[in-house]
């Protein structure tokens, strides 16, 4: 995948009573993917939205799907998500037994492959994974709500896989999900990060398109 700083703006945050206008107003604000969290009630205490919504939506949006899924043993969804348009589908180490068998199964299914740590899981539950995966998400909050503080220890572990990335999988892409505001992306992009989540910091500060700049600008990308 393409290195480019990219905003990938948490639907957590928009208006659920109106998903088509917000993905349209996202897609006018020139924003290029969108996130979707999915929450099952069971992984993370709170549940959001399922592939029925995503199958929805898709028909009429032309963003990148990046699917954040929340859920216990996700293997026994990962076709429903892929056949819904999810473009990327993003699992949790912590989720599953068969991580490997999740993550080949993602990429036979024709999505991008990413797998989620919470802020509590090493580097070393995936390592050895790094070489097949799309993508790498540094969980930054503990999952399962929007509007939380960035936990300060994430920079060190993004600094750490940006390192083993640049040895096991250059083209790997490195995302940041939690409290990412403009004012930490400078820090955060340097420290490696290819692709940052916000949902509070941006949906709840309209209009999209300056706020969309406003991130562009802090990660030096404009
Ligand atoms: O995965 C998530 C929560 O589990 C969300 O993507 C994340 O919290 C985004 O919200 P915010 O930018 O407000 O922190
Ligand atoms: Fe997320």
């Amino acid at each position: 995948m393409n290195r480019e700083f990219i905003l990938s703006p948490s639907l957590l945050s928009s208006d659920f009573g109106r998903l088509a206008e917000e993905l349209k107003a996202l897609e006018e604000a020139q924003l290029k993917w969108v996130h979707w969290d999915v929450m099952d009630g069971n992984f993370v205490p709170n549940i959001t939205l399922g592939a029925p919504i995503i199958k929805a939506l898709r028909k009429n949006s032309s963003l990148f799907f990046d699917v954040h899924l929340m859920i216990e043993q996700p293997e026994r969804y990962l076709e429903d998500f892929a056949k819904a348009g999810a473009d990327l589908i993003c699992v949790h180490a912590e989720a599953t037994h068969h991580l490997e068998r999740t993550v080949s199964e993602i990429s036979r299914l024709g999505a991008k492959c990413a797998v989620a740590l919470n802020p509590a899981t090493p580097l070393s539950a995936i390592e050895y994974l790094i070489p097949q995966l799309d993508m790498v998400l540094i969980m930054s909050v503990n999952p399962g709500f929007g509007g939380q503080k960035f936990i300060p220890f994430s920079m060190q572990k993004i600094r750490e896989l940006s390192a083993l990335r640049n040895v096991l999988n250059p083209n790997m892409l490195i995302q940041v999900d939690g409290g990412c505001t403009p004012e930490n992306t400078p820090e955060l992009v340097e420290a490696g990060a290819d692709v940052l989540v916000s949902g509070s910091a941006f949906f709840g500060f309209p209009p999209y398109a300056e706020r969309h700049q406003t991130f562009l600008k802090a990660a030096g990308a404009l």
